[in-house]
């Protein structure tokens, strides 16, 4: 039984939420309610114990894998790379492997060559939490497995509908909610890429200039695994109001992780961010935002403070922390993007 079909809710507290007569009859009442797993939907586990399970493959790391590493973010510190990232790049390569078996089974059935399809991991969780960071740790180690070399990264930015178009239909302040993006088009590129399309030309977003880039793309030619990271990737129809028959970028995914910290711990990131930008990047000329750059410093804090209140908190609540349940793998990180604790979902 598929997972957003069970008959009935459970909840954290353990208790099962009532289902009237009349709400049994309808399809959208045999989906799982938000975020409503009980904890013992997960095997948790605790830094020390994730981290023990890199223990029994030796797993090292060279000089140009601390480069890359390096690159990705100076903030990141070696001893998080091997307590969480190298754990969870060898359950990826391990399950990576597990489909790998099952395709070479499908071959000697069919008694012909079956290319593999690329292996798609989606990677949710709010704005500010981490996940481009995590989804190009994810990259930089699975590529040093020799039976998935070629990974490469998308993130949903670039399905965003142009400002021209988020401004005529009155969404500005609405990107990153369900309706900014193009869904169709997000749902293409997976479905095109799990049939083996050859080169797909995926559009590109700017947070520079804080739109598409026009005539940009980034060509993604049959890689091994696919990282696919965005606010959006488990969103369902439940959230959208849309048919519960229809397919969903998720339903392409072969594994996903959902990367989860507090409310305020959030929030603190993301003025972090913001301040840190207001003295690099917001300086730019071609910046979308240069104004904060030029306004006093509290003023475009309290500025930031808004956007978060009213955009990126909203659309946390309603939209992306409801999909946490979806998700294989749930990061919890704590203060200093150290992960506290790792959930991993037995069904
Ligand atoms: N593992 C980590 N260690 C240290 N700092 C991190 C880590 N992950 C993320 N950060 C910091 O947190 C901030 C947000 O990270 P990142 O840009 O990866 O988030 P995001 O979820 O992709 O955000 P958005 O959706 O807004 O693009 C950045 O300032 C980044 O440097
Ligand atoms: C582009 C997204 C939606 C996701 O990365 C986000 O960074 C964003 O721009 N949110 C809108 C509000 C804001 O400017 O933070």
């Amino acid at each position: 039984m598929s997972r957003d079909k069970r008959p009935f809710a459970m909840q954290y507290d353990g208790s099962v939420a009532a289902i009237t007569g009349s709400s049994l009859m309808s399809s959208a009442a045999l989906a799982l309610p938000r975020d409503t797993l009980p904890p013992s939907s997960y095997d948790r586990f605790d830094r020390a114990e994730w981290a023990k399970l890199r223990s029994s493959t030796p797993l090292t790391l060279d000089e140009a894998d601390l480069a890359r590493l390096r690159g990705i973010n100076d903030a990141l510190s070696l001893d998080e790379v091997e307590a969480i990232y190298l754990p969870l790049s060898r359950l990826l390569n391990l399950h990576v492997s597990a489909i790998q078996d099952l395709q070479r089974v499908k071959e000697s059935f069919l008694g012909q060559d079956v290319r593999p399809s690329t292996y798609i991991i989606g990677i949710a969780g709010s704005v500010a939490v981490g996940k481009s960071t995590t989804a190009r740790i994810l990259q930089a180690l699975l590529s040093r497995w020799p039976n998935h070399p070629k990974v490469d990264l998308v993130t949903t930015d670039g399905f965003l509908y142009p400002n021209a178009v988020l401004e005529a239909r009155g969404l500005m302040r609405r990107k990153g909610f369900p309706e900014s993006y193009d869904t169709k088009r997000l749902l293409e590129f997976v479905t095109r890429l799990k049939a083996g399309a050859r080169r797909l030309a995926v559009p590109t977003y700017s947070h520079q200039t804080y739109d598409i880039v026009p005539n940009a793309t980034h060509v993604v030619a049959r890689p091994d695994i696919l990282i696919l990271e965005g606010l959006n990737v488990l969103q369902g129809g439940d959230s959208q109001g849309t048919k519960p028959s229809r397919l969903f970028v998720s339903d392409f995914f072969d594994f996903s992780l959902y990367v989860d910290a507090g409310e305020d711990q959030l929030e603190q990131w993301y003025l972090e961010r913001f301040a840190r930008l207001r003295e690099t990047a917001f300086n730019d000329p071609r910046a979308y935002f240069r104004f904060y750059a030029e306004m006093p410093k509290e003023q475009a804090l309290a500025r930031a403070s808004e956007i978060w209140r009213d955009i990126n908190l909203v659309n946390l609540r309603q939209n992306i922390a409801p999909t946490r349940s979806r998700a294989n793998l749930v990061l919890r990180k704590s203060r200093d993007h150290s992960v506290e604790e790792v959930w991993l979902r037995k069904s």
